[in-house]
């Protein structure tokens, strides 16, 4: 979101997988079935992280000098179990910081370990760690290192264990299954670390919510947009993967109704949770509805329904969801329990009123909104049913009583008369979307009907947008702009505004129709005498290339940087994470070097060599970025065809110059340059060093 930024410079060393933020030290212990990638994931982890890795079955064959196979063949199950609890019990005790611990899968036979994992848990992350029964177990029967359980097959201790694991962590993680490189047991490759990236990336989702470093919000009330949720209504959420794209458009939420799911058993929850992490970046709230709500799950009769619709709904908190949906009507016990151990967690308080007999304008409505803030939600969400059009008016006039409580309210009338306050609703509103099985309540439209009704009545304001630039006719911009606005029903339009004079722009950029702008060459530092506001890193970098019109006037940013940095962690391995070691090359010191500097020096990256044709151009902005931040060291490189002055190789060559010429077509206003790289540059290893 833009918004006018202090001139503070931005501090470096941003860890390069994690994130910024409150980096919480406390140690991570992974618990879970043999083979299911603990020791792997707490290499990723540990790398990523820049934390120790320690590996307590490792720890047990060095202390013992033998193979825990070896061991037990020899001496037995039970003096294995008791050394191995002796070491455990020691690391959980000497690290409670920094390290990423990798427990045997026998951990949790003993009680107590059991009972240490749980005291651990106040302080530390337990995570239990999943992954498809059926790879764990092809991995388990090819490999021989594991001794033989006794008296069960690993089907029986994995169903037996599974429990005590839930039973004892605070989190739950599944490392689904990619196709992996062979590599010896207990060790893992970079070539291994390198495909395992999705793991990486969805452990990394995981961890950056429970730290709070990115709760993976809808930002609610953003300059007058409007939030949406989509209701999935499957029985298997991986039926929605492969429409996952066409649905997603134009909402900020995902509502997993558990109640429709085909079983409510945890890890089969586990499993379709992460199932839609791993494909779509989306929050998901979490929602139970039972018969009488209107749902499937069973009506709550006595204590034990209400046991296990509390055992669910903690089972939510342990997956990481960002939002679950609580309905008023729930126990008040497992309510204000739930809202107690939330964490992360954003809690909406819900009361649905099926047959409308509760008026907007009542005194019986206040106090539902002012019991469900009471209860400790975060979010009040009111749905009742419309008799009559006026109800939607009085929905409007309710929600505006109680705007000044700081408890954000979701209010929306069910029935066909509703439909029009769902569309003025701005919070979260629940849409459907045609591909979906049914709508998931009476009178639910989708996020295109909505964005049209608003169009036609006049509270969605058709807005242009530009991209400014010269020598521009080859843009996909508009193409992508375009097709995103017509496929989401928004009436805006985007177009070229090809000029070599800045001054041309002026007349747009004050129209009231201007909705916002890209900027390209030859006016990315041009502009700024035209804008309010610039960024923080628009003073670094010196260069605009987007421009919001926002509240007091017009604000530029620059997201160069931003892109070059996501492709940069997209591409980098545990393997080859960024360290004070890290060498990156940069071809090219005009407005976008300046971007790529900037990008490195956000993920930590020191030691940076610019090669440019002209050296002068290179050297001034390697002396001006120096200043910036004492630690870095950036130098010119006067050839490409000599190795860099230091070892390791580079981890990273980023060009910023021009892969053809461009021209207007009367002009060349950039050459076509020819960069030999000099094969040393491109180390097999990667910039690993070895
Ligand atoms: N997500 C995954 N996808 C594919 N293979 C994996 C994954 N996680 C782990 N593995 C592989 O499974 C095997 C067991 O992993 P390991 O980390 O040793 O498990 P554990 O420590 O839980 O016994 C290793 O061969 C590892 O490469
Ligand atoms: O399941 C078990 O009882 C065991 C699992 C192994 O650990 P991993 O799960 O780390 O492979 C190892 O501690 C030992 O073979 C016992």
């Amino acid at each position: 979101m833009l918004s006018p930024e202090s001139s503070k410079p931005p501090s470096r060393g941003e860890p390069a997988t994690y994130g910024q933020g409150s980096l919480r030290k406390a140690s991570i212990v992974l618990i879970g079935m043999r083979g299911v990638g603990k020791t792997t994931l707490a290499t990723i982890a540990g790398k990523a992280l820049g934390w120790g890795i320690i590996d307590i079955d490792a720890l047990f064959e060095k202390r013992e000098k033998q193979s825990i196979a070896a061991y037990v063949d020899e001496r037995g199950w039970d003096a294995f179990r008791k050394v191995e609890s002796e070491i455990f019990e020691e690391t959980l005790r000497e690290n409670p910081t920094g390290k990423v611990i990798a427990c045997g899968g026998g951990v949790v036979e003993l009680e107590r370990n059991r009972t240490r994992l749980k005291a651990f848990r106040e302080q530390g992350l337990v995570i239990h760690v999943l992954r498809e029964k059926n790879a764990v177990l092809k991995y388990l029967r090819e490999s021989t290192h594991f001794p033989p359980y006794f008296h069960e097959s690993s089907v029986e201790a994995w169903d037996r264990r599974e429990i005590l694991f839930r039973e004892c962590c605070s989190f739950e993680f599944v490392s689904f299954t990619v196709p992996v490189p062979p590599a010896p047991v207990d060790t893992v490759t970079p070539d291994q670390t390198l495909a395992l990236k999705p793991v990486e990336s969805d452990f990394f989702r995981l961890l950056r919510f429970i730290h709070g470093v990115d709760t993976n919000k809808v930002v609610l009330y953003p300059r007058g947009h409007r939030s949406y949720f989509l209701a999935l209504t499957f029985d298997d959420v991986r039926s929605a993967i492969p429409i996952i794209d066409d649905i997603s458009m134009g909402i900020d939420l995902w509502e997993l109704r558990v109640d429709l799911l085909k079983s409510y058993d945890p890890t089969f929850l586990a499993f379709q949770i992460a199932a839609l992490r791993h494909h779509s970046s989306l929050p998901i709230l979490f929602t139970v509805r039972t018969l009488r709500q209107g749902g499937k799950y069973p009506d709550l009769t006595d204590q034990a329904s209400s046991g296990a619709l509390a055992a669910l709904l903690h089972h939510a908190l342990r997956l990481g969801v960002e939002y679950i949906d609580l309905e008023l009507s729930f126990p008040k016990d497992v309510f204000l329990d739930l809202v107690a151990h939330k964490g992360n967690t954003t809690i909406i308080g819900s009361h649905h009123d099926w047959k409308g007999s509760i008026s907007w304008t009542g005194l019986e409505i206040r106090q539902i909104y002012d019991r469900i803030v009471r209860r400790g939600a975060d979010i009040v969400k009111i749905v009742n049913t419309a008799k009559s059009f006026e109800d939607n008016m009085n929905l409007r006039k309710f929600a505006a009583s109680v705007e000044r409580n700081g408890t954000p309210l979701l209010a929306i009338n069910m029935g066909s008369e509703g439909k029009i306050s769902r569309v003025l609703n701005p919070i979260l509103s629940p849409v459907s979307h045609p591909l979906l099985p049914n709508p998931s309540a009476p009178g639910q439209i989708s996020f295109f009907e909505s964005q049209t009704i608003l169009h036609l009545t006049g509270l969605l304001v058709p807005k242009k947008y530009y991209l400014f630039g010269s020598a521009i006719a080859h843009s996909m911009s508009p193409t992508l702009h375009n097709t995103a606005f017509s496929t989401l029903g928004l009436p805006h339009t985007y177009e070229l505004k090809d000029t070599q004079n800045v001054d041309d722009l002026a007349e747009v950029l004050k129209s009231a129709s201007f909705g916002g702008a890209s900027v390209t060459i030859p006016h990315k530092r041009t502009i700024m005498p035209f804008l309010n506001h610039v960024s923080r890193h628009v003073r670094v970098i010196g260069a605009v290339n987007t421009i919001v019109p926002i509240p007091g006037g017009l604000s530029g940013d620059n997201t160069d940087w931003r892109a070059i940095k996501t492709c940069l962690l997209r591409s980098l391995s545990p393997a080859n994470a960024v360290t004070s070691s890290t060498t990156a090359l940069v071809l090219g010191a005009g407005g976008m070097a300046r971007a790529t500097l900037y990008a490195l020096h956000r993920i930590g990256v020191i030691n940076i060599f610019i090669h440019n044709r002209t050296r002068e151009k290179a050297q001034l902005l390697a002396d001006e970025f120096n200043k910036l931040d004492p630690l870095l060291k950036i130098s010119v490189l006067d050839s490409m065809s000599v190795p860099l002055p230091i070892q390791p190789p580079p981890t990273m060559i980023l060009s910023t110059i021009p892969a053809t010429a461009i021209t207007d077509g009367t002009e060349t206003l950039t050459e076509e340059i020819d960069v030999g790289l000099c094969p040393e540059h491109l180390s097999p290893a990667g910039g690993r060093g070895s």
